[in-house]
């Protein structure tokens, strides 16, 4: 079974959108832009807006690594990335207004990591008479949803070309297994610089390259159960 759930597989059979976009020499772009989310660990049932022990997968270590490393700096010792929803954005796409609620823990801060194009991003309160303020959120931002702000209304307007393309930043591009002090969820450091270092390589560079100047990556992660909970 694959890990994640995407939400082409409601419509057809892909075992990796990825691959299959360069299946022939060229890139598929029609499949490429079908792809809107993916979900991670506990998946998100877009109908009931339940989550079960019986729809879940484990939770991708890279992220899981990256979350605590968050969570740490910013003092939330126990934390623990659960689910995630990975949203795929192009350039005229828009997220309504909604407030993610789902979670069995409220209290916990929901992280969203984003990647690529700018986007307007509103948030209001927890109640839809409060007119929202606008953020510009860039390539690299982190936005934390803590305390009230957990409950409150947002929603993704509109997409805006970035500025910059820090994506394309050379120095942070060879990256090495003696950096790494060391990792938590990720048990093999070497292996995993290697598959970065591949994936840098210019041929798989260049394809990601053409992806994300027309896209915005979206990573929203969240931490689903109470602190001494083990299961749903
Ligand atoms: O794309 C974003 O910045 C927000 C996404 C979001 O709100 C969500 O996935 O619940
Ligand atoms: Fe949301």
């Amino acid at each position: 079974m694959k890990p994640n759930k995407l939400n082409i597989d409601i419509e057809m059979n892909v075992e990796d959108w990825w691959v299959e976009c360069f299946k022939n020499s060229e890139c598929d772009r029609q499949l490429q832009k079908k792809l809107r989310w993916t979900t991670l660990g506990y998946h998100h049932n877009w109908d009931t807006k339940v989550y079960t022990e019986q729809n879940k997968s484990l939770f991708p270590l890279d992220l899981a690594e990256l979350s605590d490393i968050l969570a740490k700096y910013l003092g939330y010792s126990n934390f623990k990335a659960e689910a995630a929803i990975v949203n795929y954005y192009h350039m005229n796409s828009t997220l309504s207004a909604h407030t993610d609620h789902s979670e069995v823990n409220l209290e916990a801060p929901l992280f969203s990591f984003s990647f690529g194009q700018s986007a307007i991003f509103l948030i209001g309160g927890q109640d839809k008479s409060l007119e929202p303020s606008a953020i510009l959120i860039k390539s690299g931002d982190i936005v934390v949803m803590s305390k009230k702000a957990r409950l409150c209304y947002h929603a993704v307007p509109k997409i805006l070309p970035s500025a910059e393309s820090p994506w394309e930043e050379t120095e942070i591009s060879n990256v090495s297994s003696n950096s790494i002090s060391s990792f938590k969820y990720i048990s093999q450091p070497e292996e995993f610089v290697g598959t970065m270092n591949e994936n840098i390589d210019n041929e798989k560079w260049n394809r990601f390259r053409n992806y994300i100047q027309e896209s915005r990556i979206n990573m929203n992660v969240r931490q689903v159960l109470n602190e001494n909970q083990n299961s749903i």
